[in-house]
């Protein structure tokens, strides 16, 4: 079931904020999205020039409209600009809504009373609807007039004022940490008398903040709406937000504090590059290699690389795995997947060492089955790790490549493993400086310093350099294939855990 959520706000003609906000978190949110309007309201990202507020017969005449029609899931509520709306939308609650939908409707209130840039949107939210909220979403200022005392200074007096005001409301709260001093700015979903959920968003530094108070709460009630439990909702509603918060700018939306991008998860998850094909290389890698080519063939190897070296340090998750921003499940899927991986790539490593013409080679292949093994094993003791990991489609794209081509020619093989080495061995140059120590993936990440690693690196490419020397023209075609498809995996497994909705 795709969740009917109704948005009851006002507008914002830059599309940033209010009702145009709303439709837009809650189509990102995976809703249906459907907007009564409250106020018109003349703004744009550097402030509110005026408000016109149409007879309350037209605001009773569109919740009509829609409930007449309509089974709602959710309702979001923000601005309502006075008193006589606020009554409008009280009755319209306790006389339609409440009355014919069977089952409890949840209505999520956005006391909206100042938009960001400053400027008023209403004097006051009235106890009446506040009481007939089943989740109120104040941020810290607004909680603050709503119990007539001054702001909170941090997360511990907003959690106890977000308390007293569940109390006096008989509704949850969930106090918006936006505006808090500090490094998170992350949500408290409070009750009476306990913390239900807490979701951390680490500060971003942008203007794009537009909206933002809007978007989460209509996300929020969508989530909801789609019978997630309320840690969760407030979960998923948070990390989204933050994303869209952290893409925002590229927007390039207005001179003052510009809107969020609500759907920069659909298009980064539309860009994925599986529906670009491998042979499509636009930009040869200029970038120095962490272990550099071992002659002239693999320089070429290096060369080819390019795109998908591009996408590895810049759209995958290795940006955010470095600076610790990772969201955990998307790390635990990445976890997984590697774990999955790397049991096939042990045994395509053994193949490798049985069809060695060398000693020396099959003795080194060998010795990276060792490796792997230990690797894993490791894993396995660090971080909790189910028996058998289910491989997701594009992980097993990628293993069966590798069994499919160490199968055909042993130089093609050696062509096809390689990114494995050389594009994980790219993963120091990306490294922090320093890593703190309350760096959540500390252990992870260290791990790419791994000197043994570079060392087998630099063995695995002196091997294909060797090979492609002796090789015949059509091998060293098939060879370079194989390479650039594997890169191209590479990147995409890097990727894939992107595409997992965060919560
Ligand atoms: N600078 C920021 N960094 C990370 N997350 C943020 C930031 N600003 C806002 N958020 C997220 O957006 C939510 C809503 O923002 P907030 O400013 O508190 O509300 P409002 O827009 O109503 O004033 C916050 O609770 C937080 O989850
Ligand atoms: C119609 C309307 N409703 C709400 C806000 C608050 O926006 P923000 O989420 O930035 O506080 C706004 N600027 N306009």
């Amino acid at each position: 079931m795709i969740p009917r959520v109704l948005s009851i706000a006002g507008t914002d003609p830059t599309g940033g904020a209010g009702l145009h906000a709303d439709l837009k978190a809650i189509a990102a949110a995976g809703g249906y999205g459907m907007g009564v309007v409250s106020s018109l309201v003349v703004q744009n990202t550097q402030g509110v020039q005026q408000v016109h507020t149409p007879e309350p017969e037209f605001l009773r005449a569109q919740l009509k409209a829609v409930s007449d029609d309509v089974v709602i899931d959710a309702v979001k509520i923000g601005m309502l600009a006075d008193e006589t709306s606020t009554q409008v939308v009280v009755e319209w609650l306790d006389e339609v809504l409440f009355s014919t939908h069977e089952s409890e409707v949840p209505i999520i209130v956005d006391p909206v009373m100042v938009a960001s840039s400053g400027d008023a949107l209403a004097d006051s939210v009235s106890h009446e609807l506040l009481h007939r909220a089943s989740i109120i979403t104040p941020n810290l200022d607004e909680l603050a007039l709503l119990l007539h005392q001054p702001p909170a200074k941090n997360p511990d007096d907003m959690v106890k004022q977000a308390q007293e005001l569940a109390q006096s409301t008989g509704s949850l709260v969930l106090a918006k940490g936006g505006h808090l001093p500090g490094k998170d700015k992350g949500n408290f979903l409070v009750g009476t008398s306990s913390v239900i959920a807490h979701a951390k968003s680490p500060q971003i530094t942008t203007t794009a903040s537009h909206g933002t108070g809007c978007s989460l709460s209509s996300a929020l009630a969508c989530r909801i709406a789609n019978g997630d439990s309320l840690p969760d909702a407030v979960q998923w509603s948070t990390a989204w937000v933050r994303e869209a918060l952290e893409f925002g700018e590229n927007l390039q939306v207005g001179h003052g504090n510009g809107p969020l991008d609500h759907f920069h998860r659909l298009r980064r998850q539309a860009q994925f590059s599986l529906q670009v094909p491998h042979s499509t290389i636009s930009s040869p890698s200029r970038r120095q290699a962490v272990v550099p080519a071992a002659g002239p063939f693999t320089q070429q190897l290096w060369e080819l690389a390019g795109d998908a070296l591009d996408r590895f340090s810049q759209e995958s998750i290795v940006p955010a795995l470095m600076q610790g921003t990772l969201n955990a499940e998307q790390f635990h899927f990445y976890v997984e997947q590697d774990d999955y991986y790397l049991q096939v790539y042990s045994s395509v490593l053994a193949r490798l060492s049985s069809l060695a013409p060398h000693e020396e080679e099959r003795k080194m292949w060998a010795k990276a089955v060792t490796q792997t093994i230990t690797v894993e094993q490791e894993m396995h003791r660090e971080f909790p790790l189910p028996n058998i990991v289910e491989p997701s489609p594009l992980t097993l794209a990628y293993t069966d490549f590798l069994r499919a081509e160490v199968a055909s020619d042993y130089v093609v093989g050696v062509a096809a493993i390689l990114p494995c080495f050389w594009l994980y061995a790219q993963l120091s140059e990306y490294l922090p400086e320093e890593i703190k120590d309350d760096h959540p993936y500390k252990l992870w990440i260290e791990t790419y310093r791994d000197e043994e690693f570079l060392c087998a690196t630099a063995q695995a490419l002196e091997v294909m350099e060797h090979q492609l020397t002796h090789a015949s023209n059509a091998q060293r075609e098939q060879a370079r294939n194989a390479f650039v498809r594997a890169c191209s995996l590479e990147a995409d497994f890097f990727t894939q855990a992107l595409l997992i909705d965060p919560r």
